[in-house]
């Protein structure tokens, strides 16, 4: 009787962590098509599609974004979200553009979503 209470306890443990991680797993990707949703991303896939030199373009390395804002400079800062600090940037071809910080919090979470992408996709972000 014991052996079978026990059986049934260690059993019951496993579905809850495999039910937990479902649903971690569900959230991560609401999460993934919230902010894809939010940041255009269907545009940016169609543009994308269409003509590669703007992906060339989207892909631009941390030492690009610290240079073009002077360092996250103060005095480049437009305004802040819940997310992150956004500061006035400009590119060495002069294009002017508003860039985000995120935030520690915001990075951490980003980054271990990002893990989860196929690393492929995880090779072209370097921040
Ligand atoms: N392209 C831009 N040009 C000028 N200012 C901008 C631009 N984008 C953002 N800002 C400034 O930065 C602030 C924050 O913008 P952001 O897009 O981060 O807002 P948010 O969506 O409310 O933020 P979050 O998602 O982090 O809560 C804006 O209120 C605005 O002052």
């Amino acid at each position: 009787m014991g052996v079978a209470i026990g059986a049934v306890v260690i059993l019951s443990f496993f579905i809850a962590l495999f039910i937990s991680k479902k649903i971690k797993h569900r959230r991560a990707q609401m999460l993934k098509r919230h902010f894809f949703l939010k940041n255009r991303g269907q545009l940016l896939q169609q543009l994308v599609s269409q003509r590669a030199d703007i992906a060339e373009r989207m892909v631009i390395t941390l030492e690009e974004i610290e240079k073009a804002t002077n360092n996250f400079d103060k005095t480049r800062e437009l305004g802040g979200g819940g997310h992150g600090m956004v500061y006035k940037g400009i590119l060495s071809d002069l294009h002017v553009v508003a860039m985000k910080k995120p935030k520690k919090w915001f990075r951490r979470r980003l980054m271990s979503s990002l893990m989860r992408l196929p690393s492929y996709h995880r090779s072209t972000i370097e921040m």
